[in-house]
């Protein structure tokens, strides 16, 4: 079958600079893939690139069989691509309500359903979006991303700055999103330990390039691994 995502040989990078050095990566639908790497190894710059927000050097990137590798980023966004920045880019000025219908899709995600997935939001649906806390804005983001109705969303550390409570909340309702709803995702996330118990597949980025790709289980499971590629520490380590 026609995976659902597909990069062959992706070079991409800011202007002249080349920051991806040749990504080969395949996700099939329903999957989640862990995307780890210690800082500036080009998390961001792949799923930015997916996204269509990179100078594109050479290789390719299919969607679902479409060659999507030249189209600008709105384009990409209709054809199913969902993405949730590390900024977040709620707009501040409008509710959280506005937020939600603003670019909404028809599909399976609808308003009710982005509240019961997130019912915070249900109980600030009339504030505007500059007066929500960072884990309040995270939620947002993502409910957003989804009300789109995309086929695959894109997930930059969503967990970042957020206070422990809030990140079981949000990682809670991540996880019913992926596993429950069979949502495809890629998430950016410094704490490998958090997200990969909620990914099918876990791949790790050094300097643009894939320095290990294998099931999320597994890599749980190497502790030789999560030192070597990102210094996580073995037994009682939390990161
Ligand atoms: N807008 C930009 N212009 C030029 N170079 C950039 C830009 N954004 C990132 N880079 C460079 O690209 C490389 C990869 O950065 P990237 O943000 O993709 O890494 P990352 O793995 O997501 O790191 P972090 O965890 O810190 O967000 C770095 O060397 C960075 O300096």
């Amino acid at each position: 079958m026609t995976p659902l995502l597909g990069t062959h040989q992706l070079v991409a990078g800011y202007g002249e600079a080349a920051v991806l050095a040749g990504i080969d990566l395949t996700l099939e639908r329903g999957r989640t893939l862990a995307l780890l790497g210690r800082n500036g190894t080009g998390k961001t710059t792949l799923i930015d690139t997916l996204a269509g927000l990179t100078t594109h050097h050479s290789g390719t990137i299919h969607l679902m069989g479409q060659d999507v590798t030249r189209l600008r980023a709105d384009r990409r966004a209709a054809a199913g691509i969902g993405w949730v920045p590390q900024e977040r880019n709620i707009f501040k000025s409008l509710t959280v309500e506005e937020n939600l219908t603003a670019i909404a899709r028809p599909g399976v995600w609808t308003l009710e359903r982005a509240y019961s997935m997130f019912p915070r939001l249900k109980e600030r649906r009339r504030n505007l979006g500059s007066h929500l806390s960072g884990g309040e804005q995270q939620m947002l983001a993502a409910a957003r991303a989804l009300m789109v109705n995309p086929k695959l969303l894109l997930l930059d550390e969503p967990l970042e700055g957020l206070a422990p409570i809030i990140v079981d909340e949000l990682l809670a309702a991540l996880a019913e999103i992926v596993t429950g709803e069979g949502m495809s995702a890629i998430i950016i996330e410094q704490k490998a330990r958090k997200v990969l118990p909620l990914a099918d597949e876990a791949v790790i980025l050094d300097r643009g390039a894939i320095v290990y790709k294998g099931s999320s289980e597994e890599l749980l499971a190497d502790d030789r691994a999560l030192g070597q590629h990102l210094g996580v520490e073995k037994a009682s380590a939390t990161a």
